[in-house]
């Protein structure tokens, strides 16, 4: 067992998916993995391994935010051997040619969060997605007739910002979309020298304030999942 993780050495593959909802990782092991096995319970962040085509795979909440994402990818890679992880998430579109619905795989992720400065004093480090996983996601998008947006995100401090606005500079520099992780699974990635990227399905956008229910959250993103488990 690790601090957060109530898994045996052994029962987590080196490809874990990390969705930020516990209950999506319970979906993606029932639907898409055979013989999946509950390796953990602890604070309801649900972990499982089973097979998908064969190979060895596993599913683990993430919770939401930098700090919670820091703490299960630590210790999926420092404690278990992790060396891929795939985040499969939710976002918000900066961008009117980003529809809900729509794939995002990140390429890169800005922050407004203070970790990196703090870590790097004072200084910015660009946290980038694995290229070899970029690609792999992108061809098998395209196999499926899908058009993925590929570029920057914001992995973002805040959900309820004081200010409305403030997406519109991010917006204004290109950047597609807003979730709440990334920029430190790709960080931890480069520290401890494992592949990482982040595959999205937009559920809102900030541009035409259209958003998804809760459960098509946790149910329907079924092409993210096929396209993560494709370049696991
Ligand atoms: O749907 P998930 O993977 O949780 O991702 C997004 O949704 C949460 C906010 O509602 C944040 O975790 C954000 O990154
Ligand atoms: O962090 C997030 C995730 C989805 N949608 C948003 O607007 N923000």
């Amino acid at each position: 067992m690790s601090v957060h993780i109530g898994a045996q050495k052994g029962e987590i593959a080196e490809t874990v998916l990390m969705p930020g909802d516990p209950l999506r990782a319970k979906f993606i092991a029932e639907n898409f993995l055979e013989d999946a096995v509950c390796y953990n319970e602890v604070r309801g962040m649900y972990g499982y391994t089973g097979t998908y085509k064969g190979k060895r795979i596993s599913v683990q909440g993430s919770g939401m935010g930098l700090p919670s994402i820091s703490i299960y990818g630590h210790e999926l890679i420092n404690e278990y051997g992790v060396k891929k992880l795939i985040r499969v998430g939710s976002c918000g579109s900066f961008q009117p040619h980003v529809k809900v619905r729509d794939i995002v795989i990140a390429q890169a992720a800005s922050t407004n969060a203070s970790v990196n400065r703090n870590r790097f004093k004072g200084m910015d480090f660009a946290p980038v997605g694995d290229f070899d996983m970029l690609m792999g996601a992108v061809a098998k998008a395209m196999d499926m007739g899908i058009n993925p947006h590929v570029g920057n995100i914001l992995s973002s401090d805040i959900f309820y910002d004081d200010d409305p606005n403030a997406w519109k500079l991010w917006a204004e520099y290109g950047v597609l979309a807003v979730e709440m992780e990334t920029t430190a699974l790709y960080t931890l990635a480069a520290k401890f020298g494992v592949k990482a990227l982040t595959v999205l399905t937009v559920s809102d956008s900030l541009v035409t304030h259209e958003a998804l229910p809760a459960e098509d959250r946790e149910k329907t993103f079924t092409q993210m999942m096929e396209i993560a488990l494709d370049i696991a």
